[in-house]
């Protein structure tokens, strides 16, 4: 299947030659929860806002289900939905009002039930009558999908959705775009939280500089770069590793109590049991053992050098 969104060698550098974008190629493929990270400056929103023709871009191309963003704007904004990090519309408005209005604004009919079906969607039905003034900070999110998803995009655009809300907002919100995707809806969220990352999307791209360092599908990802680490709480302590441990990557921590076996994805999970049989061997024994794995934060430090 053609990819819904094809960005080929896009690069943007701005009025005052600051070059934002240094040549990004990506496709993104329908259906598919896209996050894109980085951390402040990278371009995240440059990009974002190149393919909703928010902003010409400089040299390469920007395809949105076969239409030139440049050339068909109209054809390709139709199709897009962007969720801005915050509400700027009249906050006396009430909830039905500033939904149906959006979809006007992208020269669709009135369609009151659909309207009525998103906003019930959304949890947001008791609330339409309520003006914006009224409704708590989570319930204002989900006015902007609301608004976002009016004129019945296939592609949604969230910028940091849940940025600066609570822990429970923030699994509300998780849950909603997770029901989006059920609906056939291709979802493109940018955000700072890892842990968003690595609970809702599919495939990860990391953005830093400008460029692209890296898009891959979030599992593999995990896979391939996160680090395991093993560690053995030994019964005595040890002053030094004897040498059939030189094999293994390990390392004598806490003042010689405890031993930690570092290894790399699914590659050295084989050196477990020998590592086990090794120490048998050697007479060395353990009262208790503990593994970790690296998370998707870990692995974003290692790449980019600093936190989302
Ligand atoms: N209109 C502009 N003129 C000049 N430089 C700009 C303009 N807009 C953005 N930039 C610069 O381009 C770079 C990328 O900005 P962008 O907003 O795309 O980053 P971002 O990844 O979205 O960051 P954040 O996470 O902080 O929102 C930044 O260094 C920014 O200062």
């Amino acid at each position: 299947m053609a990819p819904i969104v094809s960005i080929d060698r896009l690069t943007k550098t701005y009025g005052n030659g600051f070059e934002a974008l240094k040549g990004i190629d990506l496709d993104i493929e329908e259906g598919e929860i896209l996050a894109l990270l980085g951390p402040n400056g990278a371009g995240k929103t440059t990009l974002i806002s190149i393919i909703c023709g928010l902003v010409n871009p400089g040299s390469g191309k920007v395809m949105v289900a076969g239409h030139d963003v440049v050339k068909d704007f109209r054809a390709t904004r139709a199709l897009i939905g962007l969720v801005p990090q915050e509400l700027t519309t009249d906050m006396f408005e009430t909830v039905w009002n500033t939904v149906s209005f959006s979809r006007g604004v992208h020269g669709k009919k009135p369609d009151p039930a659909l309207i009525e079906s998103i906003l019930k969607d959304l949890s947001l039905w008791e609330k339409k009558d309520n003006t914006l003034r009224e409704l708590s900070g989570g319930m204002k999110r989900r006015v902007l999908i609301a608004k976002a998803l009016a004129h019945e995009p296939k592609i949604l655009f969230l910028d940091e959705p849940t940025a600066g809300v609570d822990v429970n907002l923030r699994r509300e919100m998780w849950q909603v775009v997770e029901r989006l995707r059920e609906n056939g809806v291709t979802i493109i969220l940018t955000t700072h939280y890892i842990e968003e990352a690595e609970e809702i999307a599919d495939r990860v791209g990391v953005i830093n500089g400008g460029r692209l360092l890296l898009v891959e599908e979030k599992r593999a990802l995990m896979q391939k770069l996160g680090r395991k680490q093993l560690r053995l709480e030994l019964s005595e302590p040890l002053t030094a590793l004897p040498d059939s441990l030189a094999l293994y990557n390990l390392t004598l921590a806490d003042d010689g109590t405890a031993l930690v076996h570092e290894y790399q994805g699914e590659e050295g999970q084989g050196s477990i049991a020998s590592l086990l049989a090794t120490l048998a061997a050697e007479d060395i024994h353990f009262r208790d053992l503990s593994t970790r794995q690296s998370s998707l934060e870990d692995i974003f430090v290692a790449l980019v050098g600093e936190k989302a």
